[in-house]
């Protein structure tokens, strides 16, 4: 997996000046190096181009990186909710999002993620896509509130859902959270209002497109 992570991202490009700006001030500013990968990066903002979403949340933003790759695919048009627990975090998103042009455009939420999204459903907010990223424990909780805010033809995508490949792989030792993701996954998998696949990229993704108030085909 790594190989082929590394070969795409080596033909690709994916990490421009900016968004190795945004790594850098993870960096300085001792945060986790957990953004999303490179590659992964790529896709949301394509998958957001192609969708036309202009409504977006995410939940978990850390220090901005996958915030602005979402962001650059809505463009000067749309707006990005992102939920972040620590409040340290939150404010080094918020300034590399505006760095990278996104002033007013996103809306950064600090809190319990769960507490947030209960609040965003009894205010009736709706979103386009829905990225979810934060505490692997909570994912199976966070895609029922993602399906609950989808609007119809929404598109859900989890980062992280091979684990490391633990999710598959019998000869590594499980991470803490390997459990939690292949329910998670399983879950996804037969949602009756979803339509899903997984894409091997980086840590691998969920994409689905919500299906409401239509025939599957
Ligand atoms: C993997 S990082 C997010 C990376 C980010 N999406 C990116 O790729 O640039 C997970 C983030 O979720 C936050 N988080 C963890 N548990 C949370 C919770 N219960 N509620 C809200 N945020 C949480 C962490 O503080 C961390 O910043
Ligand atoms: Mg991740």
């Amino acid at each position: 997996m790594k190989q082929v992570n590394d070969y795409i991202q080596s033909v690709f490009q994916p990490n421009d000046d900016e968004l190795t700006e945004v790594l850098k001030s993870i960096r300085e500013n001792n945060m986790p190096e957990i953004s999303v990968s490179p590659n992964v990066g790529k896709i949301l903002t394509m998958l957001v181009k192609i969708s036309r979403s202009k409504n977006i949340l995410e939940i978990g933003a850390l220090g901005g990186y996958s915030g602005i790759c979402l962001a650059r695919g809505f463009g000067k048009e749309g707006h990005l909710t992102s939920l972040e627990v620590n409040e340290d975090f939150a404010q080094v998103s918020k300034q590399n999002h505006i760095r990278a042009g996104f002033e007013g455009q996103t809306t950064i939420m600090v809190g319990e993620a769960l507490d947030t999204l209960k609040h965003l459903r009894e205010s009736e907010n709706s979103y386009d896509f829905i990225f979810i990223d934060a505490d692997k424990k909570n994912y199976v909780n966070y895609l029922d509130y993602a399906v609950e805010l989808a609007n119809p033809q929404a598109l859900i995508v989890a980062d992280n859902v091979l684990a490391g490949d633990t999710v598959f792989n019998a000869d590594l030792e499980d991470k803490r959270y390997t459990e939690a993701i292949r329910q998670f996954n399983e879950k996804v998998a037969s949602h009756p209002q979803l339509e899903s696949t997984l894409i091997p990229s980086g840590d691998g993704i969920t994409v689905s497109r919500v299906v409401k108030n239509e025939n599957r085909e």
